[in-house]
């Protein structure tokens, strides 16, 4: 079975993005075996999540130009790590494919709506230079499951927040120095059943109500990445909770920048997402 893909990368968080407009054609695909065969980086097409965007069903329902109540391009997005399970949410992703329907003309204006399994979040294409775009996307209720969390591996002890932003995430705040990403991340998320990804952050600077962050992501199904979006969201939203005069909050990763504002509760990302390149795959296994 083909498939056109994009390749998009957000922060250096990098995606195969492909729109499938029926739903009954991608159920016929062995989920583990895409992955398989377009995630990793030798042997496949290399990304960090493969991400399925659908026409949104319900708003295609009552009207054809698949607009939602408030005027907003409504669509399902999938996320699959790249060991082929699925997650509920992904953070740059979402603007990823925010570029992506505006780009490819499949909203008429820069406002955007996505489900995912993990909830649905509003978006805006601020800005948009051929391939390179600014966008925002609003979380309407991320939610620190346990302020205070603490586990110890290996006579290292980390302590932090449980934050669930649609996916869970560990925020542990550290001395950057004395954490391996891809030592300590493993055994702290098998710690958690089912997984969680993990963030190891710093602040390092606190000025005239802006504070800087420096961190490090493990995820859960991909392993070390650049960055990390409902990650960098949830360390922004403990950060709102524990710095009440903070307006901005800055997550910078390996892979680059994401800025945070608190607006009633809700939770303001404002990020780059870039296109790379466009292909087209033929995917091998359909066998369920
Ligand atoms: N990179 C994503 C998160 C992808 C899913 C995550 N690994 C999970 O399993 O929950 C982001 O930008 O948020």
């Amino acid at each position: 079975m083909e498939f056109q893909f994009t390749k998009i990368q957000g922060t250096g968080n990098d995606f195969v993005v492909i729109y499938e407009p029926s739903r009954e054609r991608f159920a016929q695909i062995n989920k583990i075996e895409m992955c398989k065969q377009i995630c990793p980086r030798k042997f496949g097409i290399g990304c960090d999540q493969l991400l399925i965007l659908h026409p949104d069903k319900k708003a295609k329902e009552t009207n054809n130009d698949n607009k939602n109540s408030n005027n907003e391009a409504s669509f399902e997005m999938r996320v699959f790590n790249s060991d082929g399970s699925e997650a509920q949410n992904c953070g740059n992703g979402l603007r990823a494919v925010g570029l992506y329907l505006l780009d490819r003309e499949k909203i008429g204006s820069s406002l955007f709506s996505i489900h995912t399994i993990g909830g649905t979040y509003s978006g805006k294409v601020l800005s948009k230079e051929e391939n390179f775009g600014m966008i925002e996307v609003t979380f309407q209720s991320p939610v620190v499951k346990k302020p205070f969390h603490e586990i110890n591996i290996e006579s290292k002890t980390f302590s932090g927040s449980l934050v669930n932003i649609g996916n869970p995430h560990f925020v542990i705040f550290c001395d950057l120095k004395s954490v391996s990403v891809t030592h300590d991340g493993p055994l702290i998320e098998k710690t958690f059943d089912g997984g969680i990804n993990v963030e190891f952050a710093q602040v390092i600077e606190n000025n005239n109500n802006i504070v800087t962050i420096k961190a490090f992501v493990w995820e859960r199904g991909s392993g070390e990445t650049l960055s990390c979006g409902s990650g960098a969201s949830s360390i922004a939203w403990v950060i709102f909770q524990k710095f009440n005069k903070a307006k901005l909050v800055k997550i910078q990763m390996k892979g680059g920048e994401i800025q945070f504002r608190k607006i009633n509760n809700q939770l303001v990302m404002m990020g780059p997402a870039k296109i790379i390149f466009d292909g087209k795959i033929k995917i091998y296994s359909t066998k369920k």
